[in-house]
């Protein structure tokens, strides 16, 4: 199977996940992009999505499948049932890595925001720790050199992503050389650097259920 194979496998595998008739939260990248078009080819009619990001509500639209922001969700008074991402990296305590595509701060957002996040990946995403794929973290742009100077003391490699700026205005620090073996403690301690915005340590609410492909099928893995 081709690497875009074992993406399309999981993706139709969360689509028994999607609650029809209520909102659905929708992630962010190629992985999210193959759910959002078997959605449209399955016609399963949600209430509305909730995106986390312009590139996932462009694609929803263009299905024609009516996208509420965060705030007409929350005041229709509707909750979100499930809310379905991908991710850069997966630990057996569903512990994530997310932000290869930029979108880290609006994802947490969204998973924040509902009830289940159902994680969908190929077996390339699963790691035993954390840390291989280089950690996004979103900077407000004056913050950069102090946030970078603290990630060095951390002991991490943060490099700016060139030529990038999330749909919030800011930059994003990848940042290598980090081994994350207590990803909850560490998400808090990045937490409190001033000047960044979020990072990509999806621990505190990481993924309920994980849906991963192989050659061999999908396993679902709880956490
Ligand atoms: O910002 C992007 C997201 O966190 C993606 O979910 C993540 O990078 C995985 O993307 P892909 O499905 O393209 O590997």
């Amino acid at each position: 199977m081709t690497a875009d194979e074992l993406k399309i496998a999981v993706a139709r595998a969360a689509l028994p996940h999607v609650v029809p008739g209520e909102l659905l939260g929708v992630g962010t990248g190629s992985t999210a992009n193959h759910f959002i078009d078997l959605l449209a080819a399955e016609k399963i009619a949600v209430a509305g999505a909730i995106a986390s990001s312009e590139a996932s509500a462009a694609r929803l639209r263009s299905h024609g499948i009516p996208v509420l922001s965060l705030d007409e969700a929350i005041a229709s008074g509707r909750r979100i049932p499930v809310y379905v991402d991908g991710a850069d990296e997966i630990d057996p305590g569903l512990n994530l890595i997310k932000g290869g595509g930029g979108a880290l701060t609006r994802e947490k957002i969204v998973a924040a925001a509902s009830d289940c996040f159902v994680c969908i990946a190929d077996h390339s995403k699963c790691v035993e720790v954390l840390g291989r794929f280089p950690l996004p973290i979103e900077v407000i742009p004056m913050a950069l050199g102090l946030v970078s100077r603290e990630l060095t003391r951390m002991g991490g490699i943060p490099k700016l992503r060139e030529g990038f700026v999330t749909d919030n205005g800011n930059l994003i620090l990848d940042v290598a050389g980090l081994k994350i073996t207590d990803p909850a403690a560490f998400e808090t301690e990045l937490d409190h650097l001033t000047g960044t915005v979020t990072n990509g340590l999806f621990a505190r609410r990481r993924a309920d259920v994980a849906l991963v492909s192989s050659p061999d099928g999908v396993r679902t893995l709880h956490a």
